[in-house]
């Protein structure tokens, strides 16, 4: 209160022409309710006197007053908008140059959620408290002085019978008014804390679900909303005893003046004047009494609050816990190759090294053991000789449908890729190529068939397991807010500078980090053009220990040069790769091409391919035709 008056006088202070006005229109009201019950009063006593013609005169007169009640209303509603809707209009302005300013010194990632909270549903409740609290206070003033007025005017006995039950249940009512806005103001910065909880998981969702926060971010959430809901039971409580308050000195005066009748017959008050006392009673002062105790224990308290939360220091918006870096799982380690090389994690002696190292180039297998891998539709299942190594990548007849009545995007695909290959997975568009990573990434369940990486079955397994069979990066490239080295460490956060500085350079990240500011210093996403984005999420694809790297069309904002250079250096990581192409180049880097031809699929070199597959040389054809033509 001691907060919000200063702002409160400043601002009726400056409307003073609007207030006369509304108590003019006000007086004319009180001068109706005066009218109607001494009109009653009058006329019932003159039919009881045998005078009907008086009384009916009486009678027109209470008729009168009751009619002028319609005018009289409108011309209060016409003042108060002069008091309403200057104060919404101010608010709002305040709300937004508070909003403003804190944005101004926060930086433009500080943004203030509670604003739009302030700027619609708390001004409003304002405006409409406000318009409510005025219309009742001034309502009940002159209303219930027309109406003590006129129970004076009939016999001053009648205040002694109505006035105590009328004032006690007052000063009951008015006790419950602190801990009333208490409680409001309690469910107020409830809802606030439960709204910015809800607008920063929404806006974090990604990072909650890489960094596996969702449980600790629900946890909170339902924190919030079991604060809300006790909130607003106290606040239902309290209302509750307002209530009966209301009760009290709402009705206590009726039942008093009803048994006082006797003791007032006695001192010679007549029944015109009882029945007058009564129209004063239930016609006036108990619907003003009402309507006061009810705004004010409703409309003023939420005006208070609201007011206070507008106009008052400015409130930071609780903090919601970060979600914290998960540990990268303990990759699981590539079987042994034919030649006794087990393929290895990236690390500082391993990034750069040759891929083809100790391998028979001449004979075409992989050189980290893995073999021509080969594809056919529907069976086969030829890697599963004895002895030989688990499938860097196995698909066993494999089915997908996105819907039960859905034609299959896939039907019945058999794949094998042996530990160490790099693969190029080319289609039209549409055809299936996304879906096929995100199956062996394990984020879609296949509806029939199965899928391993590494020998295990994907589907179902937990993210942290999928985290450190495979490193799969999509179109859109992912980066969030935090440094250079954060982001590009993300699956390895173990990893040196010395190793990070060697990721960079492969990868062609080094401008970008210098132009940044350093490894140290902060990214902000929506700053990055799409290509740096790709670039800052393949140098954490390859620093990733997961031995399969699944690259879906990751590079096709880079330009070729920049895509080569990306692609070669991913391709020496040791480790698999399935790269979906967007250039030719892409394709003929790779070690075998997997062409996805609707529900058929061929899989051979690209010489092979040429030779074999009409929808290939289409492809190729429009690779060299077309804007994306660079081979
Ligand atoms: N979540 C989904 N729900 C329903 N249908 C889907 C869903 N995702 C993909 N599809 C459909 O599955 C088919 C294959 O889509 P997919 O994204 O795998 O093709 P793509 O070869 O990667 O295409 P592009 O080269 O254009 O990216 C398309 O017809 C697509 O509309």
């Amino acid at each position: 209160m001691r907060r919000v008056a200063p702002s409160a006088r400043r601002f009726l202070g400056r409307r003073k022409g609007v207030l006369v006005r509304l108590a003019l229109w006000s007086l004319a009201e009180s001068g109706q309710a005066f009218l109607v019950g001494y009109g009653v009063a009058h006329a019932v006593d003159a039919f009881l006197a045998g005078d009907t013609r008086r009384g009916l005169l009486w009678l027109a007169v209470a008729l009168v007053a009751v009619l002028s009640g319609a005018p009289v209303v409108r011309g209060v509603f016409a003042q108060l908008a002069g008091l309403t809707e200057p104060l919404r209009d101010g608010l709002v302005r305040h709300a937004v140059d508070r909003s403003m300013a804190r944005a101004a010194a926060t930086g433009s990632g500080g943004t203030d959620r509670a604003a739009v909270s302030r700027l619609t549903n708390q001004v409003e409740i304002a405006r409409d408290s406000f318009a409510g609290l005025v219309l009742t206070l001034r309502s009940f003033v002159f209303t219930a002085a027309g109406a003590l007025l006129g129970l004076l005017s009939l016999a001053p006995a009648l205040l002694v019978v109505v006035l105590p039950p009328l004032a006690g249940g007052l000063a009951l009512f008015l006790v419950t008014l602190r801990p009333m806005a208490a409680a409001q103001r309690r469910a107020l910065a409830a809802d606030e804390a439960l709204g910015d909880h809800a607008a920063r998981s929404r806006a974090a969702l990604r990072d909650l679900t890489a960094c596996g926060t969702g449980p600790e971010a629900e946890r909170r959430g339902g924190e919030l909303v079991a604060d809300a809901a006790a909130a607003a039971r106290l606040l239902a409580g309290w209302a509750a005893v307002r209530t009966a308050a209301l009760g009290v000195a709402g009705h206590l005066p009726v039942l008093a003046l009803l048994a006082a009748v006797p003791w007032l017959r006695g001192r010679g008050v007549s029944a015109g004047v009882l029945l007058g006392a009564f129209t004063y009673l239930v016609q006036s002062l108990l619907p003003a009494l009402h309507t006061l105790m009810t705004a004010l224990g409703t409309a003023g308290a939420r005006l208070l609050v609201v007011l206070d939360r507008i106009l008052g220091p400015d409130s930071a918006p609780v903090p919601m816990p970060m979600p914290e870096r998960v540990p990268v799982p303990v990759p699981v380690p590539v079987p042994a190759a034919r030649d006794g090389v087990r393929p290895t994690p990236a690390s500082p002696a391993a990034v750069g090294a040759d891929r083809t190292g100790g391998a028979d180039p001449a004979g075409g297998t992989d050189p980290l053991g893995g073999r021509p891998a080969d594809v056919r539709l529907p069976a086969g299942d030829a890697h599963r000789a004895s002895g030989r190594p688990a499938a860097a990548v196995e698909l066993r007849s494999v089915t997908l449908s996105y819907g039960v009545r859905a034609e299959p995007v896939l039907d019945s695909l058999d794949l094998n890729v042996a530990p160490g290959e790099h693969l190029a997975v080319v289609g039209p568009s549409g055809i299936g190529k996304s879906t096929l990573t995100r199956l062996i990434a394990g984020t879609l369940a296949p509806s029939g068939g199965e899928v391993r990486v590494a020998g295990r079955p994907v589907t179902g397994r937990p993210t942290a397991e999928l985290a450190a069979l495979r490193v799969l990066v999509p179109q859109e490239a992912y980066v969030f807010s935090g440094t250079v080295g954060e982001n590009i460490a993300y699956l390895r956060p173990d990893a040196c500078r010395a190793e990070l500085d060697a990721a960079a350079r492969a990868l062609g990240l080094r401008p970008l980090i210098e132009r940044l500011g350093g490894l140290d210093a902060p990214v902000r996403p929506a700053e990055l053009t799409h290509g740096e984005r790709q670039l800052v999420a393949l140098t954490r694809a390859y620093l990733s220990p997961a031995p399969l790297l699944l690259l879906d069309e990751a590079t096709c904002h880079l330009d070729p040069a920049s895509e080569a250079r990306a692609e070669e250096a991913l391709a020496r990581r040791p480790g698999t790769v399935l790269v979906v192409a967007h250039r030719l180049s892409s394709a003929v880097r790779a070690d075998r091409v997997l062409v996805l031809d609707g529900v058929e699929a061929v899989c051979g070199t690209h010489e092979e391919l040429l030779d074999r597959s009409p929808l290939y040389r289409d492809l190729t054809g429009h690779w060299h035709a077309g804007p994306l033509g660079q081979p």
